[in-house]
């Protein structure tokens, strides 16, 4: 299986060393395509277009797309809307800080599985339940 992880970079990289867990974890389940987002350096040689022509094509390769949507990323939301489009399965991850909750683009669409989450361990189980299922 191969696993569109999808989170927060330019948005803000506050949370990379939770994406950088969960992406370990993911790769239980099969091929993790974008295990850079689990890493705070950012690469500078190449361009925004082929970050985009790259991303979109491993969005149409994978066979799932997981987005952990905590910190609000436009990149994030414009892949799962591409995800969307292209009837794939999607789910997403947020945890409720500060009584901010994630966008009503994303709970209130019913093309995705939205689920809240307050720590790590119980993101993996989330995964677990839904990746074995799918
Ligand atoms: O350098 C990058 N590499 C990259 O793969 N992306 C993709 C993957 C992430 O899921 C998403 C993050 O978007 P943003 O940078 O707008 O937060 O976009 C985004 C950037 C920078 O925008």
């Amino acid at each position: 299986m191969k696993i569109y992880f999808s989170g927060s970079i330019r948005g803000g990289q506050q949370d990379t060393n939770l994406y950088a867990e969960l992406i370990q974890e993911l790769k239980q389940y099969g091929t993790v395509l974008t295990e850079h987002i689990g890493s705070k350096t950012i690469d500078t040689t190449i361009s925004d277009k082929e970050i985009h022509d790259r991303d979109v094509k491993w969005v149409k390769e994978s066979d799932i797309v997981i987005a952990e949507v905590t910190v609000p990323s436009l990149g994030v939301g414009y892949e799962i809307g591409r995800a969307i489009d292209m009837n794939k399965p999607i789910i997403c991850l947020y945890r409720v800080l500060n009584g901010k909750t994630t966008s009503a683009m994303i709970r209130g669409c019913s093309d995705l599985q939205c689920f809240e989450y307050s720590n790590v361990a119980e993101a993996k189980e989330i995964l677990k339940k839904q990746l074995k299922t799918t």
